[in-house]
C-alpha cells in the first residue's frame, strides 16, 4: 500500500501527484548517477516539470510502498514554497543548469525514491533469461535404461554401442548396462590432472589421489593404448603420446546407435584384461603413471611436473569436420532447426537419437556430437546415462547450459519418481 502524507493506510487516499511524478517519470537510457553539482542543479530543474502536475492529484489503492513515506513527507513539507517559485507551464529548464544538462526529462531529486538503485535501473529491468520458467514447462524423463523400463520414456533409453568405434571401448558400455553409474566416470586424460582448470574446477580428488600401477594401464587392445590413457604425469622415459586421430567422413548417427538393454554388461575380453580390481584398473586407465602416488597427489618431482605439462601438446581435442567449429554450433543453435528431436508434443524418444543427463537436466546430444571438441567417442560416454561426474571431472568451466540449451528436452527424474509417475495414482504433486 501507498501511505498517505498522513500516515494512515488500508484504504483509498487521493495524494497529490508530483511526489509521485519525479519517481515515475521516464528516465532516459543508462541513467548516470548525479555528481554533487549535477545533484545540485537537478534539485532546482525538476520542479518545473513537475508544476502543471502540482494540482492534479489520483487516487493510490492499496499499493505497498513504504520507501516512499520518508519521501511523501520530506516532499510535503517543501511543496509550498516550490509551488510558489516555479512557473505555471511545464517548459524546459531556462535556467544555466539546463545547459549542463541536456535532458529534456527532469533529473532524479535527491530527496525522491532512489531510481539509480539496482531494481529500478534500466539494466535491472531488462528482461531476464527465467529458465526455470522453461524447465518447469519441459517433461521429466528417466534414463534408467537398466532399471526403470516400466515406463515408457525408459524402454528405449539411448546408449551407445561400446565397440562403435572399434577402440574396445566395451568397458564403458558394459558398465553402463550394469547401471554403475559412478563407475564410468574417469576423465579423460587431457587436460592434464594437475592442470589449473582441473584445480580450479572443483574436479574430485578422487582421481588424483589414488595411486595406480603402470602395469594395470592397458585397458584398451588396440592402437590407441598409448594415445587417450597415456598417463600425462608418465616418466620422461615412456615415449610421447602421439596425436589423436581425427575422426573422418563418420556418420555421427550411423555410429552413435543406441545401446541395445540385452548388450552384455561386460564383454569377456573386457574382463580378462580387468585385474582383479576392476577400480585399479579405472584408476590406471586414468594414467596416473609409474609413480602413482607422488604424481596423484601432486607431489610430483620437478622433471615429472615438466613432463606433464609438455604434454599439454597431446591434448585429446579432436579435428572436427568442415562446418562443426564452436561457432558453427553456436550458428545452428541458433537457427531455429529443432534439436531436441521431440516430434511435437510426443514424447517417445526416436531410436536413432542419443540421450544423456547433465546437471538433472536430459539433453539429446545427437545434433551436438560433430561439433564436440573432445571427439564423439568421448561425448558417446555420457550417452544413455546421467554424465554430471564425466562432465564434471573433464570440463567443469564449460556452459552446458548454454551449449545445449537447444538441445534440452526435459528433466532427470529417478527410478522412484519415473515409477511413481507411471502409477496410476501417480501425479506431480507425489514426486514434488
Ligand atoms: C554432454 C555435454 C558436453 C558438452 C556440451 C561438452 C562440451 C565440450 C567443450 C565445449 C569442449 C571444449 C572445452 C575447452 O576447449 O576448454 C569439450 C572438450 C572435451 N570434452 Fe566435452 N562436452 C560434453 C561432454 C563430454 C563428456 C561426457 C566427455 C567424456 C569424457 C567429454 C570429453 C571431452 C574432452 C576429452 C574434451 C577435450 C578437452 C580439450 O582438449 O580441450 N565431454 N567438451
Amino acid at each position: 500500500r501507498l501511505f498517505s502524507a498522513e500516515g494512515t493506510s488500508g484504504q483509498s487516499k487521493t495524494l497529490p501527484m508530483w511526489p509521485f511524478l519525479s519517481a515515475f517519470v521516464k528516465q532516459p537510457p543508462n541513467p548516470k548517477p548525479p555528481s554533487s553539482s549535477q545533484a545540485q542543479a537537478t534539485t532546482t530543474t525538476a520542479p518545473s516539470v513537475v508544476v502543471t502536475a502540482a494540482a492534479v492529484s489520483i487516487t493510490v489503492q492499496n499499493y505497498d510502498a513504504p520507501d516512499f513515506e520518508s519521501a511523501l513527507k520530506e516532499k510535503d513539507t517543501q511543496r509550498q514554497p516550490q509551488t510558489r517559485q516555479i512557473p505555471t507551464q511545464a517548459s524546459p529548464p531556462s535556467s544555466s543548469s539546463s545547459s549542463s544538462s541536456p535532458r529534456t526529462t527532469p533529473s532524479l531529486s535527491p530527496s525522491s525514491p532512489d531510481l539509480h538503485s539496482p531494481e529500478t535501473t534500466p539494466k535491472a529491468l531488462a528482461p531476464s533469461v527465467a529458465p526455470s520458467a522453461e524447465i518447469s514447462a519441459i517433461p521429466q524423463i528417466s534414463l534408467l535404461a537398466g532399471h526403470g523400463r516400466g515406463g515408457g520414456i525408459d524402454a528405449g533409453a539411448p546408449g551407445v554401442e561400446g565397440d562403435s568405434h572399434g577402440d574396445g571401448d566395451n568397458r564403458n558400455s558394459g558398465e553402463r548396462t550394469g547401471g554403475d553409474e559412478t563407475d564410468d566416470d574417469v576423465p579423460p586424460s587431457f587436460p592434464s590432472l594437475d592442470s589449473a582448470q582441473r584445480a580450479s574446477g572443483g574436479i574430485s580428488s578422487l582421481t588424483t589421489l589414488l595411486p595406480s600401477p603402470p602395469s594395470l594401464l592397458p585397458l584398451t587392445n588396440n592402437d590407441e593404448t598409448s594415445s587417450p590413457h597415456v598417463p600425462s604425469t608418465a616418466t620422461p622415459t615412456l615415449p610421447m603420446a602421439p596425436p589423436l586421430i581425427p575422426i573422418r567422413g563418420r556418420n555421427p548417427r550411423a555410429s552413435a546407435r543406441l545401446l541395445s538393454p540385452s548388450i552384455p554388461p561386460q564383454s569377456p575380453a573386457t574382463q580378462q584384461q580387468n585385474p582383479s580390481s576392476a577400480a585399479r584398473s579405472r584408476l590406471a586407465a586414468v594414467g596416473l603413471g609409474a609413480s602413482g602416488v607422488a604424481a596423484g597427489n601432486g607431489l610430483t618431482l620437478p622433471n615429472q611436473r615438466k613432463s606433464a605439462t609438455s604434454s599439454s601438446s597431446s591434448r585429446k581435442k579432436v579435428v572436427l569436420e568442415p562446418g562443426h567449429s564452436p561457432l558453427d554450433w553456436a550458428r545452428l543453435q541458433r537457427s531455429g532447426v529443432d534439436l531436441r528431436g521431440l516430434p511435437h508434443s510426443d514424447l517417445i524418444k526416436p531410436p536413432a537419437d542419443i540421450w544423456t543427463a547433465l546437471n538433472g537436466q536430459v539433453y539429446n546430444i545427437t545434433a551436438y556430437l560433430p561439433f564436440h571438441p573432445g571427439g564423439e567417442k568421448d561425448l558417446l560416454r555420457g550417452a544413455g546415462k546421467d554424465c554430471t561426474k564425466l562432465f564434471n571431472a573433464t570440463h567443469p568451466w564449460v556452459n552446458v547450459e548454454g551449449m545445449l540449451a537447444e538441445c534440452l528436452i526435459g528433466i532427470y527424474i529417478t527410478e522412484e519418481e519415473a515409477t511413481a509417475l507411471a502409477a496410476p495414482e501417480s501425479s506431480l504433486e507425489s514426486v514434488d
